[in-house]
């Protein structure tokens, strides 16, 4: 009865009944597979944060559910999740949220049923919807996990290009290298940019813009496949800050001085960079990974004497101070994108369940450029 009820929830007429293993169902001139599908939707796939992470974030933190979907309220949308984004900002912006509910985060989703007047049936959206498969919620109540108000947006035709790319190079991560880099940066041809966490996500990009500004870009990262890589992109002068030393490095090959930081890491390799600024250098504080999973914060040499003398201005930022330009941002990127002249790079793993994993994979280094999970 309770299947019937659901049944006619979900469009499926319930006149006529046949078996499929394990379950009645029924039907008439709907086909098996089309059936089977139908069905496969009326569950939704959670994980929930079920521990505050203590250093490290494991997979025993998340608690996977699976709960029937509701039925639709007016105001609200249906959506079934496509790619979900990890990003190392889970791991301190987790600190204080509440247990016991879905874990929160960014996915690229596809409307299923809509009764939202802006949200269409096939639309395509990226959105705070957090992990899980097929969620339900109200667009206007909708709550980024950084506290404000903030709508899915439905993407417009992306032609050729992956869905995917709205969570990296033409999503918050693309935004965040375009914006922290152009409007605290303020990168003039001929200078020098130097970026740490160079081959993630936003740092690939921050380096690639930089050389479209007609800047020299010194990229700091780990492992020879991001060094090669960053290379391959164009990088000047590519520093892997695990087998050499940075700031006998930094002398050696970066002689004219750096001009802005787009620091994504900070701790002691920061300090090493800032001891190597030109006067009135500009540094984006965009993250400070190095510190993510630690019980007390890393000590480093203290950075005031580089910032007094070479009169830097250092200024950090959340991304979403440029929501108002959200557009501008990612239409700058996707123009570069489609002349070729900013690449991308995605690290992809298959599997709702594998979200812990990822994530756990990302802060530890693992991803070269945007790291997301395929549904
Ligand atoms: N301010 C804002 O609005 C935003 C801030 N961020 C922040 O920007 C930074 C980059 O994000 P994103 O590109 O998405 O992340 P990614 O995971 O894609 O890249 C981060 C990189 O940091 C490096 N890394 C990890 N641990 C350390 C460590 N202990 N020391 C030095 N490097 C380390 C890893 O590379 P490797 O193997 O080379 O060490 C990794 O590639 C993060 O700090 C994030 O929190 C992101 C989005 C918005
Ligand atoms: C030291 C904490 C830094 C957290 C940065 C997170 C900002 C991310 C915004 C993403 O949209």
């Amino acid at each position: 009865m309770m299947l019937r009820r659901v049944l006619a929830a979900t469009g499926v007429p319930t006149h006529s009944c046949c078996m499929i293993p394990g379950v009645r169902i029924l039907s008439s001139h709907y086909s098996r597979t089309s059936l089977i599908r139908t069905l496969s939707t009326m569950t939704t796939k959670k994980l929930i944060f079920a521990k505050h992470f203590d250093g490290e974030p494991k997979p025993s933190d998340f608690k996977l559910v699976e709960e029937k979907i509701p039925a639709l309220k007016n105001g609200e949308v249906q959506f079934e999740a496509l790619f979900i984004s990890v990003d190392p900002y889970m791991r301190p912006v987790s600190v204080g949220k509440p247990l016991g509910h879905k874990m929160f985060g960014a996915q690229v989703a596809r409307v299923v049923e809509s009764k939202h007047p802006n949200y269409k049936k096939g639309d395509n959206v990226v959105g705070y919807m957090g992990w899980e498969t097929h969620p339900i919620c109200n667009p206007d109540t909708l709550e980024s996990p950084f506290g404000a108000l903030e709508k899915p947006l439905v993407l417009p035709d992306f032609k050729k290009l992956p869905l995917s790319l709205a969570l990296g190079v033409l999503g918050m991560p693309g935004n965040t290298a375009f914006f922290g880099l152009t409007e605290l940066c303020q990168p003039k041809a001929g200078e020098t940019v130097c970026i740490s966490g160079a081959a993630g996500a936003v740092g690939s990009l921050v380096g690639q813009i930089a050389k479209n500004l007609g800047c020299k870009v010194v990229g700091i990262a780990n492992k020879k496949e991001k060094l090669d890589w960053l290379t391959s992109l164009g990088f000047d002068v590519v520093i892997d800050y695990k087998e050499e030393d940075v700031d006998k490095r930094l002398t050696e090959k970066v002689p004219q001085g750096i001009d802005c930081y787009f620091d994504n890491v900070g701790g002691e390799m920061s300090s090493t960079v800032l001891s190597h600024m030109n006067m009135f250098g500009r540094v984006a504080v965009c993250g400070a990974i190095a510190g993510y999973n630690a019980k007390t914060p890393p000590l480093a040499p203290m950075v005031q004497s580089a910032i007094v003398m070479n009169q830097l201005r250092l200024e950090g930022f959340f991304v979403q101070r440029w929501l108002g330009r959200w557009n501008e941002g990612i239409l700058k990127n996707m123009g570069w994108v489609q002349e070729g002249k900013l690449q991308f790079r995605e690290f992809v793993t298959e599997g709702f369940e594998k979200l812990p994993e990822a994530l756990i994979g990302t802060m530890r280094g693992d991803a070269v450029g945007k790291a997301l999970v395929k549904v």
